[in-house]
């Protein structure tokens, strides 16, 4: 493991190709793991092939979304999607249609999850078609690739995670396997900062779900952060990485041992854009116990107004739970 910032940066390339086997997983594990029972956040290097894989999938799904951000305002209403459940999210979602608190936050995005193919429908209330933009010929494929490699991504780490943690049961491939069908990714085009609105990226939060990865764009500002020991730590750009942090569900279900850190975005004098992948549990999976756990946004009512008071899990199924903590975040008048 290398430190070239405050956190770990963990070679992945071993996880790939001919040369992984079952030594060389561990040792990704016994890493993410480390990282995990610290500070909950670490780097993922791809060098050589996996290099080319991680930029073969990328560089085109941000780039697509550039395009697709770059358009007139009323082009990019046409991919509002206002018929969902509520909680679900998809297509296009306008500047500050949503916060964690009762900032405003200055960004827009475009959500999605898998391709519903050979005949499979959605089936449960967290799972729905994508809505892709008409005029963007590529977008359907290239953010649907970017899906697919970011969830094979995950179940792999989460493999390489269990060796690590030994005799620990439940099995998270699993459920991480399960969890594909209502897992999220997201584009997020962040607005330069704006002296006059006081505004923010995205206000301070840990993700809900089981694991989160995020893509950022090279060379722009520091921007995402993580608060550590009472100082908000910068993540900054790393070419050829990816950024990977534990959630609130696998910190949950392992009693507290793996940390979901608190992090957040704030706005630089650059526009800036990112690509995020939200990996939940299976819709079925139930609430694990919370009693000994504090501060996690999972757990706490983020609705405008709310004050964040405590939410009871009440042996819920992880998808009703994580829609209404959807339903709670948008700010859509
Ligand atoms: O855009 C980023 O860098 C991270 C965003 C984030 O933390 C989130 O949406 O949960
Ligand atoms: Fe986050």
């Amino acid at each position: 493991m290398e430190r070239g910032t405050r956190f770990p940066i963990i070679e992945v390339s071993a996880l790939f190709g001919a040369a992984c086997g079952d030594d060389r997983e561990r040792l990704v594990g016994e890493e993410l793991k480390t990282a995990f029972e610290g500070n909950g956040m670490a780097y993922l290097r791809f060098d050589g092939e996996s290099q080319d894989m991680l930029q073969r999938v990328i560089s085109p799904a941000m780039q697509s979304l550039k395009a697709f951000f770059a358009q007139p305002a009323h082009e990019k209403q046409k991919s509002v999607c206002t018929e969902l459940p509520p909680g679900v999210t998809r297509g296009y979602l306008a500047p500050a249609a949503e916060s964690g608190s009762d900032a405003m936050e200055w960004k827009e995005g475009y959500s999605w999850s898998c391709e519903w193919v050979d005949g499979k429908q959605p089936s449960n209330s967290f799972e729905a078609y994508n809505v892709w933009a008409e005029n963007q010929p590529h977008m359907q494929e290239r953010l649907g690739e970017a899906f697919e490699f970011m969830h094979k991504l995950v179940t792999t780490l989460t493999k390489a995670l269990m060796k690590a943690l030994d005799d620990f049961t439940p099995d998270l491939e699993s459920m991480c396997v399960a969890g594909k069908s209502i897992s999220l990714m997201r584009g997020f085009h962040y607005f330069e900062r704006d002296e006059l609105r006081k505004a923010t990226g995205s206000s301070p939060h840990t993700d809900w779900g089981f694991m989160t990865l995020v893509a950022q764009e090279d060379a722009t500002e520091n921007a995402l952060q993580v608060y550590v020991n009472g100082i908000w730590e910068n993540l900054p750009p790393i070419p050829n990485t990816l950024v990977v942090n534990c959630s609130d569900f696998l910190s949950l279900i392992t009693k507290g041992r793996l940390r979901s850190p608190l992090h957040r975005v704030v706005l630089t004098s650059r526009e800036r854009t990112s690509l995020v992948y939200f990996q939940y549990p299976g819709y079925d999976t139930c609430m694990p116990s919370t009693t000994f756990v504090e501060g996690m946004s999972i757990l706490k009512d983020q609705s405008a107004g709310a004050n964040g008071i405590q939410l009871s899990t009440e042996n819920l199924p992880f998808g009703d739970f994580i829609a209404r903590k959807w339903a709670q975040v948008n700010r859509v008048q």
